[in-house]
């Protein structure tokens, strides 16, 4: 069979499928090119560079979200990005081909890959051995894809036959359909629809929307994605998830429904308030794609409402059911996360998980990816890949005979050198990588706080059936105590008082509190350490006191409870002086430096307005902006520096000339 026969009868089937050229940068090309110029279609390139008509980067795909194409070659020659793959997929009509290029298989498992600088921490791309080694398995255990290699043989594999396939109308297919007969019906109370991407969930909600009687809200968490809700309602009345739930607490009247788009990405104690205050509501949210997943945080959530109905939408809508392309897709970057569904029993035991086990064991690598996966909405095919290969990352997990319970995954951090861990305090330098390490430094107290070693708890995970035993806190304990060469423990959280009450039941102590909401979890970004050394614990002491003196000053945390004790000192101690030096002589933020300026502007007379009209008035920088003449926040930063130094020469002039000077030495290190 020809290739173009095989289009035409993939058309026919409904279905796309992956073609794969792994061959020479060149001949790979040519071939490419070939393919173009013999399969009619529009062709896209994802990809670097090409002379291609239609083509754009990898990372711009998501601006073709919606578009829809005939063909297209992601180039995966020099860098694979995976999420590009599994987006470019969502563009493809039936009867295309999804051609990808690759390096030579011998070769690439030892070819550095560019995209590795997005996720390895790494100064230079590195290989991604392991990575390769998984993708080429499920190449070879699915005989539906079309592989290429340097020694590629024609003729086409013979493919079984599929059913001819009907494609969507635009009235509602049969599942949606049965959906919206039970809607139509549903006595007070939650429905939730869950579905893998493209099932029709949105259009399935737009539908509901069109035939009510009654009013409806739509929230979700951004504007963007109700277009296709839209499409199907006709009109609709959109508020985003934070002004709905000023509207429930100011008590204000409220539509019959509450409709709720891709729910699990909204934080969960703000959906329970506005599911709690409607008398419908429709939940919709997606349980497996390359943004995140949500089916455990569905589990729990829904397990909060003991009447709720919940829904699943199997058939994709706009190619077969079985596509082959997106069947890999699935396989290869884990997006099925059935596992969640079922109900691990028995004796749990705690291991150590080598990265090596990607070779020898993958289902258990895998199954701990996934259960991260469905327990952190935004874990992503990026997750995965530097799970494989990136250096520094430690794995452990609570398992019995034969289901995996908990997962944790550590990160190593920290050991940066002296001279560098200070010019990341004064704010001239910022590598790569160092989460917590290095925002110790660079909004902490310690100049040397980025040279302890640490491990960071990227992700930790239990099982929704199995949460609240004692298998997270073990997990911890675990991991704490067979570690070596450590100072601390880390963690970066979105601050529940729940969540933290796990952190502080483990050991950690609370030393960092964010000044803005996460845009993921909409909850403020705190951090937390386990010291584990002296060094760590006098780190760990320091931090907790330097809170305890600014905590007055955080406006964001004023309603918040936090286990602290406040010591709102208004005199500068020694810290606050080094903390103004590097405000005012280096590029300490405004956001560190705001409690000792608070406090200095307590001990002068002087006006000090661009400092006073932020930190006292509150008034907005655009505002103070046009109040002082400035031409925007470049210039205001740099007003506030020079008041600040000003109001500190008042103070102590001989102090000041010593202080700048240190400070001034650390960009040259
Ligand atoms: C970097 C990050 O990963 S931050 C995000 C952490 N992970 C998640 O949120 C994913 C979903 N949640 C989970 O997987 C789990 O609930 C975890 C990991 C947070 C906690 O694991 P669990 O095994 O459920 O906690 P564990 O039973 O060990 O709890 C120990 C103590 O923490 C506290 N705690 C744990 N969960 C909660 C909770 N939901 N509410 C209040 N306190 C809690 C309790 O004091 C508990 O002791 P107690 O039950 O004797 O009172
Ligand atoms: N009954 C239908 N007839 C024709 N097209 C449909 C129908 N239902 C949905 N579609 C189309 O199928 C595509 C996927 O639908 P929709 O966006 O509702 O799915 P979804 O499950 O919400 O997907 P995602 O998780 O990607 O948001 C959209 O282009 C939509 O317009």
């Amino acid at each position: 069979m020809s290739l173009a026969a095989l289009c035409a009868r993939m058309a026919d089937e409904g279905i796309r499928r992956l073609l794969v050229i792994a061959d020479d940068d060149e001949a790979s090309a040519r071939q490419a090119n070939d393919l173009r110029s013999s399969l009619p279609g529009d062709w896209l390139w994802v990809g670097e560079s090409t002379d291609w008509p239609l083509h754009c980067a990898p990372r711009a795909l998501t601006t073709l979200l919606g578009r829809e194409f005939t063909h297209a070659v992601l180039d995966a020659r020099y860098g694979f990005d995976v999420a590009a793959l599994a987006a470019l997929s969502g563009t493809l009509k039936p009867g295309s081909f999804l051609v990808l290029l690759t390096p030579p298989l011998t070769e690439w498992a030892q070819r550095p890959d560019k995209d590795s600088c997005r996720w390895s921490d790494t100064a230079e791309p590195i290989a991604t051995p392991r990575f390769v080694e998984h993708f080429c398995r499920a190449l070879r255990q699915d005989e539906n894809v079309i592989l290429w290699s340097r020694a590629y043989q024609f003729p086409l594999p013979a493919f079984t036959a599929r059913p001819a396939w009907h494609a969507a109308t635009g009235a509602p297919e049969r599942e949606q359909a049965e959906v919206l007969a039970e809607l139509a019906d549903m006595p007070p109370g939650v429905m939730v629809v869950t579905a893998p991407r493209g099932r029709g969930k949105s259009a399935l909600a737009g539908m509901h929307i069109a035939r009510l009687a009654t009013t409806a809200t739509v929230t979700a968490p951004g504007r963007a994605a109700t277009d296709v809700l839209a499409h199907y309602a006709g009109e609709i009345n959109f508020v985003a998830p934070d002004a709905l739930r000023v509207r429930v607490a100011q008590g204000e009247p409220l539509s019959d429904w509450l409709i709720v788009d891709e729910a699990a990405a909204i934080p969960g104690p703000l959906l329970a308030t506005l599911v709690s205050a409607f008398r419908y509501v429709l939940l919709t949210t997606t349980v497996q794609g390359y943004e995140g997943t949500g089916q455990g945080f569905l589990l729990k959530f829904c397990a909060g409402f003991p009447h709720l109905i919940h829904r699943q939408l199997h058939t994709p809508l706009r190619w077969a059911e079985g596509c082959p392309l997106e069947a890999f897709i699935s396989t290869v970057l884990l997006f099925d996360d059935a596992s969640a569904l079922v109900q691990p029993a028995g004796e749990a035991t705690i291991l150590p998980l080598q990265a090596s086990a990607w070779s020898t064991q993958p289902a258990l690598p895998a199954a701990l990816y996934r259960l991260l996966a469905s327990a952190h909405y935004r874990t992503s095919p990026l997750d995965l890949r530097r799970m494989m290969d990136a250096p520094g990352q430690y794995f452990w997990l609570t398992k019995t005979p034969d289901a995996l319970l908990a997962a944790l995954w550590l990160v190593e951090e920290g050991g940066l050198s002296a001279g560098l861990s200070q010019a990341v305090w004064a704010g001239f330098r910022r590598p790569r990588g160092n989460l917590v390490a290095q925002s110790l430094a660079a909004h902490g107290g310690s100049p040397l706080a980025a040279t302890l070693r640490a491990l960071r708890v990227s992700r930790i995970a239990v099982h929704p059936s199995r949460q609240r035993e004692g298998l997270g806190q073990a997990l911890i304990a675990h991991a704490r105590n067979n570690i070596a060469g450590c100072d601390y423990l880390s963690v970066s959280f979105g601050y529940t008082a729940d969540l933290w009450r796990f952190w502080q039941r483990c050991g950690f102590h609370l030393v960092r509190l964010g000044s803005h909401r996460e845009a993921s979890s909409g909850c403020y970004t705190a951090m937390a350490i386990l010291p584990l050394t002296a060094a760590g614990q006098a780190l760990a002491d320091n931090e907790q006191r330097r809170l305890a003196r600014d905590l007055p000053w955080l406006d964001a945390w004023r309603e918040e409870t936090l286990p602290l004790t406040l010591n709102p000192e208004t005199t500068l101690n020694d810290d606050d002086w080094q903390e103004l030096a590097g405000f005012a002589f280096a590029h300490r933020p405004l956001s560190s430096a705001a409690g000792a300026l608070q406090r200095l502007l307590m001990q002068v007379d002087l006006p000090l307005s661009a400092l006073r009209m932020q930190l006292t008035g509150k008034r907005s920088e655009a505002d103070i902006c046009s109040a002082l003449a400035l031409s925007g926040r470049k210039a205001l930063l740099a007003t506030q520096r020079q008041e600040a130094a000003l109001a500190f020469s008042s103070l102590d002039p001989e102090r000041i000339v010593l202080l700048k000077e240190q400070v001034r030495q650390l960009q040259f290190f």
